[in-house]
């Protein structure tokens, strides 16, 4: 019952924790049948009038180092439960994020970043309680019953079985109501995501929906959603009430059951007053575990959830060559026959060729929509389910280790993200070894360095994603961070939409610059920045319509042609006031 076997071999450390727990809590059960013994035994002496100074000072004796032992061991049990919490988290989120590193680049083509946070969030923490108290607690269950049984069956064998056969109707009832709670649990888990979602989403958007006066409109909705979450927050609540107060029944009604045994026992004269004290004292002893374990059962519940939710990513198909290779230093990137869907039933790319020659400048050009950004992302490794063929060098890029090709091309978009921290922290991780000379160089390149300087220099710090600086100062340093990775093949891919003319200037120059010793691959909807490009590739919904230089597209009067007139005519009208 609610016990996962390849979750807890999955943490197969945390068997001696739970073991361990188990134990303790057995001794100090054993530590309580103890005490109880003293206290009848003084009792059943006190009423016979046998008891003398002696007897009442050893049982004093005991009974203080009875209770220290079970002191000790409650204290030694939590100690176990966080232990074995402890190691579940350790183990299983380094298993996530292990296999994230493993599904890499490509990971977001099966799994959703929302839902890895969650389940390597707070699913790992549901499993923390499963583990730490739920999985010690079912164990132990077992074994008190038995033990007491074990014990009572000796002072009075009829009362000891009548308590031991009335433990399983615990269980049985739980399973009873296991089925219906696991239906309103999972619709409960549903509402509960969906309200999450939504007011993360309302959040996120606020600003827009202040603007456009629509919060009203939205407070409504959400009203409705958490009006729906609270009903069924209500019907879970109810549901565990209620499966308590069957529990209780049961449990309180086979100790009292056990307590008349004894009585009628007694008064048969088949067992002795101390025997019977003891008996009515350690009834409740039968059942206290299981219903504890009871009270768990919404934890094991919640841990059987997560656990299906964390082996699902777990799970998830690595297709990783056996014998990666490297991506070779030199050779060409060669698309041929590329297909893409993102959806099975909408291809986005249809058969393209595409051939970015080493050392040159290739653009890649189009209406938005056309299928630019996924060309680069296929060429980062990130889309991994193309059909047809993607080469370097030679080499299929499925064949090639994800570090290597990541080595091998930066990719620069118009969002580029920068980390809480120092401008040297974020530059560096374009080259880790980096002096702060070179940073310097970097930064004077894309002409960052006089504002930080103004500033405090290479320490000067960073908000999240860098938002206390402007676009055109992120990008520059967004750039400054690709330059300094220095590696053969750079993408840009719109890197410089929606920056200040300075500052897109600055580094269209850095580009053409680039553009001298490596590959570089620029997607633009500008076409004034892809005149100086050798080649360049017209994309028209998912195809590729048009290919050659600036001059042979103008001189061919087609699509580019057409585009280019549009822009300039605008451009100019921008410059000047009227049209060209
Ligand atoms: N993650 C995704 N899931 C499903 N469809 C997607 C996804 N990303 C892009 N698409 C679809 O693929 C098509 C091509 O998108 P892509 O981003 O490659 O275009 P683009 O040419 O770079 O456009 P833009 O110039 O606007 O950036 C679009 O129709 C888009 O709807």
């Amino acid at each position: 019952m609610m016990i996962n076997k390849r979750l807890i071999g999955t943490v197969s450390k945390s068997k001696k924790y739970i073991a361990g727990n188990v134990t303790l809590q057995w001794c100090s059960l054993a530590a309580n049948i103890v005490i109880m013994f003293c206290i009848t035994r003084l009792l059943e002496g006190l009423y016979t009038g046998t008891v003398d100074s002696n007897s009442i000072l050893l049982s004093a004796g005991v009974l203080l180092a009875a209770l220290i032992v079970r002191y000790l061991c409650a204290t030694g049990a939590s100690r176990m439960g966080y232990l074995s919490s402890k190691e579940v988290k350790k183990t299983l989120r380094e298993k996530i994020y292990q296999k994230l590193l493993r599904l890499g680049a490509s990971y977001q083509e099966q799994v959703k970043t929302s839902e890895v946070v969650q389940v390597a969030v707070e699913g790992v923490d549901q499993l923390e309680t499963y583990f730490g108290a739920y999985l010690p607690q079912f164990f132990y269950s077992m074994l008190a019953p038995i033990t007491l049984f074990a014990i009572l069956s000796f002072i009075n064998f009829p009362s000891a079985i009548v308590l031991l056969l009335c433990v399983p109707l615990i269980p049985a009832a739980i399973a009873a109501v296991q089925t219906w709670a696991k239906k309103l649990l999972s619709k409960y888990w549903d509402q509960y995501t969906a309200l999450g979602d939504s007011f993360l989403e309302n959040l996120q958007g606020l600003t827009t929906l202040k603007i456009y006066q629509a919060d009203a409109f939205k407070q409504e909705e959400m009203g409705k959603e958490a009006e729906n979450f609270r009903k069924i927050t209500m019907k879970v609540l109810t549901m565990q009430l209620n499966s308590i107060t069957i529990m209780d029944l049961v449990a309180y009604g086979g100790a009292a059951l056990g307590v008349i045994m004894a009585v009628t026992q007694y008064s048969a004269g088949h067992v002795t007053l101390g025997g019977c004290l003891l008996i009515i004292l350690l009834s409740a002893d039968f059942f206290i575990p299981m219903r504890q374990l009871g009270s768990f059962f919404h934890i094991a519940m919640n841990g059987m959830a997560s656990s299906d939710k964390i082996f699902r990513l777990l799970d998830l198909p690595e297709d990783r060559p056996e014998d990666a290779q490297s991506v070779p230093e030199k050779g060409d990137i060669v698309c041929t026959g590329l297909r893409f869907s993102y959806e099975a039933d909408r291809e986005i790319l249809h058969g393209i060729d595409l051939r970015f020659p080493q050392g040159s400048f290739t653009a890649l050009v189009g209406e938005s929509g056309c299928g630019k950004s996924t060309v680069a992302a296929i060429l980062m490794g990130r889309n991994r389910k193309y059909t047809g063929s993607v080469s370097i060098g030679g080499v299929e890029l499925t064949q090639l280790e994800e570090s290597s090709l990541m080595r091998h091309i930066t990719y620069i978009s118009h969002n580029s993200y920068l980390f809480k921290g120092t401008v040297a922290d974020n530059v560096r991780m374009g080259k880790s070894d980096a002096s702060d000379q070179q940073l310097w160089e970097v930064l004077t390149r894309t002409k960052l360095a006089d504002f930080l300087r103004s500033e405090q220099g290479l320490d000067t710090m960073l908000q999240e994603n860098g938002s206390n600086l402007s676009g055109g100062q992120r990008q520059r340093l967004a750039l400054a961070r690709a330059l300094l990775h220095d590696s053969p093949v750079y993408i840009f891919d719109e890197a410089t939409s929606n920056i200040d003319v300075e500052s897109e200037n600055d580094i269209m120059d850095q580009i053409q610059e680039l553009a001298k010793t490596k590959t570089v691959i620029l997607i633009s909807h500008r076409l004034a920045n892809v005149v100086k490009a050798d080649q360049i590739y017209v994309l028209d919904s998912g195809q590729v319509t048009e290919h050659g230089t600036h001059a042979e597209l103008v001189e061919k009067k087609g699509v580019y042609e057409s585009l280019w007139t549009a822009q300039q005519n605008l451009e100019n009208y921008r410059k000047d006031g009227e049209p060209a």
